[in-house]
């Protein structure tokens, strides 16, 4: 309770985008429209609520505050670095980077100028070919966690993380969606990669053989009905990564295990294709967000989308529905909508004499709506909603993904500037 009080008092005073809720009135909030990256920056940062302040303080390295005298990043065992995805296939597992844990992240030397990536997983997972993805030819760095991920962004361990908030047939990734406020990196991009699983096992083993099949929790929702389908009604093991599950048959040399997991993680731990594309749905697609530390300058030249979070402390079911006709009346869609347990009121009680206590369960929301912040419109949807919110925070303005699902990702680096 404390320390949330003391964010609060430190947090600047709300700040009005444009003029009180006036719908498509652009003169006040073309004013507010941030001309340099500090002064977006500030204005990122000052859209939280001074009454609700879910982010808690900057991670402890060593029991000390250390982010701002952090500024040499060092892995353990970095020497063995993959570099980006256009990298030469291992022979074997053996000299594949280890994951980061949360023991390895305190601050050392520098790196050089290649842009490093976090994401969570072993190489050969979905999230490694995201990274790539996202910012072509980057050092992708494996951890062993999502809050890993963030914190090596953080410390300046890595430049970026690239992290799956959801998949089109498993849903939401809801850990992400916590982390996203419990941290305060900022969504600089998004990436959408069509995922292609395939069923792995030692090489020379049959289907008739298996006794288990293991992966991630997402990946085996997304086969089920395959799995099912192709007669193997064998126990489901979940798993930390997709890749990690390939590894693990591979180092435990287990005869009686499949993974679902990519055909780079079948090249790379040595296993072999039992059967392809055993995903429920060919189109099956994950989103993933690219984070930094710093957000980048919104812009109106390219199709953009914008990520909010927020909370409210009112009766009944109209804050909402007026959140949603902030959006509406300025016609800009909505392409995402998702809530959460509100972390710090998780339930309201309600006493009526008569009828006895309710409990409200309470949560936060998050929307991603189609437009930049640079956009007139967007800033006053919400200037207005500000007026009805307790907080509220952008998590970040950024281009969407327009690539074709087909396309092979671009290699060029005004792409990747503009990406984040
Ligand atoms: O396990 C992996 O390979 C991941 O990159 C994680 C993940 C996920 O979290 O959804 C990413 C893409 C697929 O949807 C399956 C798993």
């Amino acid at each position: 309770m404390e320390a949330a009080a003391a964010i609060r008092s430190a947090a600047a005073p709300r700040m009005r985008l444009a003029g009180r809720s006036s719908r498509g009135s652009g003169a006040a909030a073309a004013r507010a429209i941030p001309v340099s990256r500090s002064d977006w920056q500030t204005a990122c940062a000052i859209l939280s609520s001074t009454n609700d302040s879910p982010t808690p303080p900057a991670p402890k390295v060593n029991g000390q505050n250390n982010i701002n005298k952090l500024a040499a990043p060092a892995i353990p065992g970095s020497e063995d670095a993959v570099s980006g995805l256009d990298l030469v296939l291992a022979a074997g597992a053996g000299n594949l980077p280890r994951p980061l844990s949360i023991s390895d992240l305190s601050p050392a030397p520098l790196h050089g100028a290649q842009l490093r990536v976090a994401y969570q997983g072993v190489p050969g997972a979905y999230s490694e070919a995201a990274a790539g993805k996202a910012y072509p030819g980057c050092e992708a760095i494996p951890c062993d966690q999502f809050e890993v991920a963030f914190q090596a962004v953080e410390l300046w361990i890595a430049d970026r993380a690239v992290l799956p908030v959801e998949n089109s047939l498993g849903g939401s990734i809801h850990r992400n969606y916590d982390l996203l406020l419990r941290h305060r990196l900022h969504i600089v991009g998004e990436v959408q990669l069509p995922v292609h699983h395939c069923l792995l096992a030692l090489p020379g083993v049959r289907r008739e053989l298996l006794a288990r099949v293991i992966s991630h929790p997402q990946a085996l929702a997304q086969c089920e009905h395959t799995l099912t389908r192709m007669g193997l009604n064998v126990a489901r093991e979940a798993f930390d990564d997709t890749a990690g599950a390939a590894e693990h048959i591979a180092a435990h040399a287990l005869r009686d295990t499949a993974a679902i997991a990519s055909a780079r993680a079948a090249e790379l731990y040595g296993l072999q294709v039992l059967a392809d594309g055993v995903q429920d749905d060919a189109g099956n697609v994950t989103r993933f967000v690219m984070l930094a530390r710093e957000p980048i300058i919104p812009r109106t030249d390219r199709p953009f989308k914008t990520s909010i979070v927020l909370a409210h402390d009112r009766e009944g079911t109209s804050v909402l529905f007026k959140v949603l006709s902030a959006f509406a009346f300025r016609d800009i869609s909505l392409t995402k909508i998702e809530s959460r347990p509100h972390r710090h009121r998780p339930i309201r009680l309600v006493d009526d004499a008569n009828i006895g206590t309710a409990k409200h369960f309470e949560y936060m929301f998050y929307i991603d709506f189609q437009a930049s912040m640079a956009d007139v419109r967007a800033q006053n949807a919400l200037a207005e909603i500000q007026e009805f919110t307790s907080f509220l925070r952008v998590l970040g303005s950024y281009p969407m993904d327009m690539t074709p699902w087909d396309a092979a990702p671009s290699s060029s680096s005004s792409d990747q500037q503009q990406r984040g």
